[in-house]
């Protein structure tokens, strides 16, 4: 019945409209007549005696924060934390939320929120977890921690936090931090982040009813920018990062740094599976581990506890996915300020450069302030997309996503994240029979579209789901033939197989019929990072005597690897 699907009613604002469908419930509210909901033909009809001035478009961006109804019932406290790196940001909003009745923590990364949900729990806050990949209820929980992208704006909370906020202004993910911000109908919502993202959220806020006040902080512990370049590799120290950008230089400078002979390294970079970054990271952290240097990518930057003493940079440039160009200001700030944690057994933290002509862009850097951020992310919702489909039935996923993206360049605080990415998803997309809703869902998956192994996983689970509502994983996958990597390329192989796994579990939590295999998914990632944790152990320098590290992989391997008999596998 088009009444299920859609209803009208008149608001103080003007025409208000329910949509009901398989996603959250979703309201708009338009100050302006803009069409009629016709029964009959299940659809919206402009009012075409209306001149163009007066007929809102559905790809109007200007207006996002009247997508979240319930947000704007109430007057938020809205309080920002901002500073640098390490000033106790992050500890304060959440003394806040363990102290509230209710609350939801969101953070970029699992990690995050598996580190917060475990502070709560054992703060004796009960306290749920909840990212694209996993579920895990606490019974009496009132206290969610969830990625940012999981954030609720249908339910009311008490206190919320939306941790590193600058990330509105992500091409990636800004969308979900500012739905976040926009949507959370929270009393007090606690933003913590980079004084950059402060203009623009004080600027995005002033439409709302919300009452905003900045907390400045300041680091805790020193942070020295040295004046001598790093030197000799005869120079590392426990304690020390060395920062570099490819995985192949990743492992370059931990086997330079172990043939040494004095230090084992751990490595941290973005396409290991978060498990196994946790656990390096947790081998460099115990002082009874012999990974005493950490050899990392900008994955550093975020989310993961350090005892670094010490960040040296092997070079200032990265590739950017187009061209090698230098860090960034907040870049540099973001890794540098991981040198010298509080609460860590280093008193201050240093940071220095490899080269001496790297030195006058490490410290301009530390001295400048960020450049203030200008637009916020944001994608279209569903619902928009649905009705702008209803208007013009004839236009495939692509057109429909095209008309957003040209809308949305001309939106002064807003831009539709990676915008890309999105144009080849949904060109993949639209060779498949599959609704507008499923289309939406592919397209705001996990994947990452320049890895090749992932995107054609997503190619091959849209095109099985779309021929037979069904997609098991062993017909892409056999389970069993996973190995321990022998070289780089077979380790970024194995990186890959788990970013597809990753997506199955992800679908299989949006389409649990048609993705049903989300146990053997998951423990065929937990062998993923095994292998590739074993890979790194066998990696590198090896020294000769027993006492090296506790090589944590034999048996567990082993137990998980021993899954693939079951008859089920
Ligand atoms: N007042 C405090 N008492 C005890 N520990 C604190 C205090 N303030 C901060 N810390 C600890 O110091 C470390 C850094 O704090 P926090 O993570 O809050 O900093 P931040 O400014 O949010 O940094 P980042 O931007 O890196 O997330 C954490 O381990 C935190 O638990």
């Amino acid at each position: 019945m088009a009444s299920n699907i859609l209803r009208r009613k008149i608001s103080s604002y003007g025409v208000s409209l329910t949509f009901h469908g398989n996603t959250e419930p979703f309201h708009l509210y338009f100050k302006y007549k803009f069409g009629c909901f016709s029964s009959a033909s299940n659809r919206i009809q402009p009012y075409t005696s209306l001149n163009d001035t007066t007929r809102i478009d559905l790809t109007d961006f200007t207006c996002p924060h009247t997508w979240y109804p319930l947000a704007r019932k109430i007057q938020r406290r809205v309080i920002l934390h901002v500073g640098p790196t390490n000033s106790g940001k992050t500890h304060h909003a959440l003394k806040r939320l363990e102290s509230s009745s209710s609350g939801v923590y969101c953070g970029p990364l699992r990690l995050l929120a598996w580190e917060v949900a475990k502070r709560l729990n054992r703060e004796k806050v009960p306290c749920n977890l909840i990212t694209g990949q996993e579920r895990e209820e606490v019974e009496g929980a009132k206290h969610k921690a969830v990625t940012v992208e999981m954030a609720d704006v249908t339910s009311k909370y008490h206190c919320a936090v939306i941790d590193e906020v600058q990330m509105l202004g992500c091409n990636m993910r800004g969308f979900s931090f500012t739905r976040a911000l926009l949507g959370i109908a929270a009393d007090e919502l606690h933003l913590c982040g980079d004084p950059a993202a402060v203009p623009l959220i004080q600027e995005i806020l002033k439409v709302t009813k919300d009452e905003v006040e900045v907390h400045y902080y300041e680091r805790l512990l020193p942070l020295v920018p040295l004046k001598t370049p790093f030197g000799s590799f005869s120079n590392v120290q426990k304690g020390d990062c060395i920062v570099t950008f490819s995985r192949k230089s990743i492992y370059r400078l931990k086997k330079r740094i172990e043939n040494e002979g004095k230090h084992l390294c751990s490595v941290v970079y973005g396409s290991l599976p978060p498990e196994t970054r946790t656990r390096q990271a947790t081998m460099f952290n115990d002082a009874s581990s012999e990974f005493d240097v950490l050899v990392a990518s900008d994955a550093i930057g975020m989310g993961l506890n350090l005892n670094i003493s010490r960040i040296i940079f092997s070079t200032m440039k990265k590739f950017d996915g187009f061209e090698m160009r230098d860090l960034t200001v907040p870049e540099i700030k973001q890794i540098a300020g991981r040198a010298g944690r509080y609460g860590s057994k280093f008193p201050i933290g240093e940071v220095t450069c490899l080269d001496a002509e790297d030195l006058p862009l490490l410290h301009s850097s530390l001295n400048s302030p960020s450049p203030t951020l200008e637009r916020a992310g944001i994608l279209p919702p569903y619902d928009l997309m649905y009705m702008h489909s209803r208007l013009h039935p004839k236009d495939s996923f692509t057109q429909i996503l095209e008309h957003f993206l040209d809308n949305a360049r001309l939106s002064e605080h807003y831009f539709i994240v990676n915008c890309e990415d999105l144009l080849k998803v949904a060109a993949i997309i639209d060779e498949f029979p599959l609704g507008l809703q499923e289309k939406y869902l592919f397209c705001i998956s996990p994947v990452d579209m320049d890895d090749e192994i992932s995107s054609q996983g997503l190619t091959q689970f849209a095109e099985t789901y779309a021929k037979k509502g069904l997609v098991r994983l062993r017909e892409i996958f056999t389970p069993g033939t996973l190995k321990v990597p022998k070289t780089p390329a077979a380790l970024e192989e194995l990186e890959s197989i788990h970013k597809v796994l990753d997506l199955y579990v992800w679908l299989s939590f949006r389409l649990e019929d048609s993705f049903p295999d989300r146990e053997l998914a998951s423990s065929q990632k937990a062998i993923c990072s095994m292998l590739i944790e074993e890979f790194l152990d066998r990696f590198g320098w090896q020294k000769p005597n027993a006492g090296r590290l506790p090589r944590r992989t034999t048996t567990n391997m082993s137990s998980l690897l021993s899954q693939r008999s079951r008859p089920y596998l």
